[in-house]
């Protein structure tokens, strides 16, 4: 298992590299790795991850792909080039672009999305899908594991259910991870820290409650001692 401050991932949702860079040099050493998602990729494009990986950090590319398997498998060739160490998939894209999507990511640990944590069994059934939350992410969690995907991203209410059915070495990934009294802003289902490791997530994602706090640094570190704590009282 990686150390523990890879274990939190601050989301740089923001619009501009200066943004991401003043949040980066804020955190310091209290963090290690930090996600590019579709708003800061848009604004920058791939510069913004070649300049964090030329200074030290580790970059989770969080584009969530979801296509046809032969674009799927080029994009992640394209991440690679940007020596990324992780990336996301959506699982829903399907057994053969899953396999496309192991196929080439090579040493980058490819993600496979379930189902996002703002989702809820009401927008589930919207879109067609008669099972519930968990019984999707179990579902989906199952075919990437089968297609050669090391690790998913789900919600820390499913982690516990997805640790015990795919085993120690999994990555689970989750983010809507709120430390108590945060706002919850638009995740519909939102855990602590704390209550995320201990459910089995290896790794933590945390947005707002980092970027948007008065000091950045004081909010990672906290998070950080509290995942500390929680591993310790095991
Ligand atoms: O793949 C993700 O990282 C992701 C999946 C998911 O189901 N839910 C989810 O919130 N995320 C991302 O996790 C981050 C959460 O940010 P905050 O809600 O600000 O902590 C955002 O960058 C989302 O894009």
């Amino acid at each position: 298992m990686s150390e523990m401050r890879d274990r939190l991932i601050i989301a740089l949702d923001v619009d501009s590299a200066a943004q991401a860079q003043q949040i980066v040099q804020s955190v310091g050493d209290s963090a290690t790795t930090f996600k590019v998602g579709k708003q800061l990729f848009t604004a920058e494009g791939p510069q913004i991850v070649r300049d964090l990986v030329a200074s030290g950090k580790k970059v989770f590319l969080d584009l969530k792909f979801h296509d046809i398997p032969n674009t799927v498998g080029a994009a992640i060739r394209q991440a690679r080039e940007l020596n990324v160490s992780m990336l996301t998939v959506h699982a829903s894209g399907g057994s053969k672009m899953l396999k496309a999507a192991s196929d080439a990511g090579g040493p980058v640990l490819v993600l496979a999305v379930t189902v996002l944590t703002s989702m809820n069994d009401a927008d589930l059934s919207e879109i067609g899908i008669a099972g519930n939350v968990q019984a999707q992410v179990l579902l989906l969690g199952a075919l990437a594991r089968a297609n050669g995907i090391r690790g998913l991203v789900a919600s820390a209410h499913e982690a516990r259910e997805l640790r015990r059915e795919l085993g120690a070495d999994f990555a689970i990934v989750t983010p809507g991870v709120r430390p108590a009294g945060a706002e919850k802003g638009d995740q519909a289902r939102v855990v602590t820290p704390a209550a995320a490791l201990e459910a089995g997530a290896s790794h933590i994602v945390v947005g707002r409650p980092i970027t948007e706090a008065a000091d950045p640094a004081a909010a990672a570190k906290a998070i950080m001692e509290e995942l500390e704590g929680t591993l310790q009282s095991r």
